[in-house]
């Protein structure tokens, strides 16, 4: 999410702003340390320094095709109906190292990814000729260069191949295998304690009385810390004594940066978190944003970094959205921290509130730029969120949408 989608001067004047609260959360993560990973341990992290290749790619010229390696002007004359016929003076398989020149008037035999032999200048696929293996008749000319990948038409030794703050995802994890290098320096994940609170709440699977739900947030906090590229630890804590929330906490000061929380920070009367972290270092606001507005943050006992999410689990995660994943990235060392955003045009009319930003959640259609609304504005209907995979930034003076407006979308996925 960029800022210019959540900065406003429109906001309801007794609430903060997106853009500030957003703000505050990313001051409390210090940039995390680099480390040197094997390759196979760096999915996801951010790469330190630049990659810089130390051989080029392709390392030699070769085959492109399954043929023969030929030099082109000993084929000028052939036709479909007036084959050339060579004869193959050697067979060169992937990974032979011993290749020898071609010398003119002859072909070589050549497997896809193999050496090109000295003196060839191309290579005819296996189905233009007879696929003989002692003399070969060729069914047509080539151009010089013909199924040839040239030594560095990829990559050139010595430039650049990643640079610092690229995400290692599947591809960049394989050009540096490709160049050679086994291990990577990355900025150590940042380290998550994710905690539920709330006494309705019964870990999935076990029975429900009355009154209870099954608990979500953690799960879902924590995976999306971990799709960011963080580590997450889940603890789970029921609300009713202050003191043993802080002995919980105590054990974990030493292994966590950032202790994040669902729930218990509203105006009820049982909000362990706001109870516990009030007046040690933690401050709670409201941000003019819906679903998202009873937030906190702060730095626990001059410990860990804290910032406590609303317990409904669409204000939740649309909170992490905005606040969190922004500032999980920029302190793992990734240049990028936003999602990609764009305009589309409203499929339906939406209303929404004077002085906030509204995140409503979405269906985007790439192929007509459209976007529908998944679900009514309420931030309990997860049922819609699992189902959407845009959010709709409704900016903080908008109040009412036409079918047909445009409107920005942050892309989920
Ligand atoms: N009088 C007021 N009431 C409320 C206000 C307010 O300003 N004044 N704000 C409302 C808004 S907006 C929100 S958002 C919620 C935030 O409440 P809390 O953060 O204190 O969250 P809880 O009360 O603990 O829970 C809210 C809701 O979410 C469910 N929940 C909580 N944790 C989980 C979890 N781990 N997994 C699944 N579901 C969870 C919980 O059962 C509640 O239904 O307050 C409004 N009220
Ligand atoms: O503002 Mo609360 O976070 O929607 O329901």
């Amino acid at each position: 999410m960029t800022d210019d989608a959540c900065v406003s001067n429109n906001t309801a004047p007794e609430l903060r702003s997106v853009a500030d609260h957003r703000a505050e959360v990313a001051s409390l993560l210090t940039r995390t340390p680099v480390e040197t990973r094997p390759l196979e341990n760096c999915l996801g992290l951010a790469l330190a320094s630049d990659l810089v290749a130390p051989i080029s790619l392709p390392p030699f010229s070769n085959s492109a095709m399954d043929g023969y390696a030929v030099r082109s002007v000993d084929l000028t004359e052939a036709a479909p109906e007036s084959p050339v016929t060579l004869p193959v003076a050697e067979d060169i398989p992937a990974g032979r190292v011993d290749v020898p020149p071609l010398q003119p008037g002859t072909a070589h035999r050549i497997m896809t990814g193999a050496q090109l032999p000295p003196g060839a200048d191309s290579v005819i696929p296996v189905e233009r000729t007879d696929a003989g293996t002692k003399t070969v008749a060729l069914f047509g000319s080539v151009q010089p260069g013909a199924s040839v990948r040239r030594a560095g038409d990829d990559v050139t030794e010595g430039t650049t191949v990643l640079t610092a703050g690229t995400r290692l995802g599947a591809a960049q994890l394989a050009v540096a295998a490709a160049v050679g290098v086994a291990e990577l320096p990355v900025h150590r994940p940042v380290r998550v304690l994710v905690l539920s609170t709330g006494s309705e709440l019964v870990a999935p699977g076990g029975k429900l009385e009355p009154g209870q739900i099954y608990e979500s947030n953690g799960l879902m906090l924590a995976a999306a810390v971990r799709e960011a590229g963080g580590e997450a630890t889940v603890l789970r804590f029921v609300p009713d004594d202050v003191e043993a929330f802080h002995a919980a906490l105590a054990e974990h000061l030493d292994s966590a940066d950032l202790l994040l929380t669902s729930g218990g920070v509203s105006a009820g009367a049982y909000e362990v978190v706001k109870d516990a972290l009030s007046g040690n270092g933690v401050e709670f606001t409201k941000v003019a944003m819906q679903p998202g507005m009873p937030q906190g943050c702060g730095r626990y006992r001059d410990a860990f970094a804290v910032v406590t999410l609303p317990g409904n689990p669409v204000s939740s995660m649309v909170s992490f959205e905005v606040f969190v994943r922004p500032a999980l990235l920029a302190a793992a060392g990734h240049a990028r921290t936003s999602r990609h955003e764009r305009q589309a045009v409203l499929t339906e009319a939406l209303t929404a509130p004077a002085g906030k930003r509204q995140f409503r959640r979405g269906v985007f259609d790439p192929a007509t730029g459209e976007v529908g609304l998944q679900g009514a504005s309420g931030s309990h209907l997860l049922g819609s969120l699992a189902k959407a995979d845009c959010l709709l930034s409704i900016p903080e003076e908008v109040t009412d949408l036409p079918v047909g407006s445009t409107v920005d979308v942050v892309l989920l996925d």
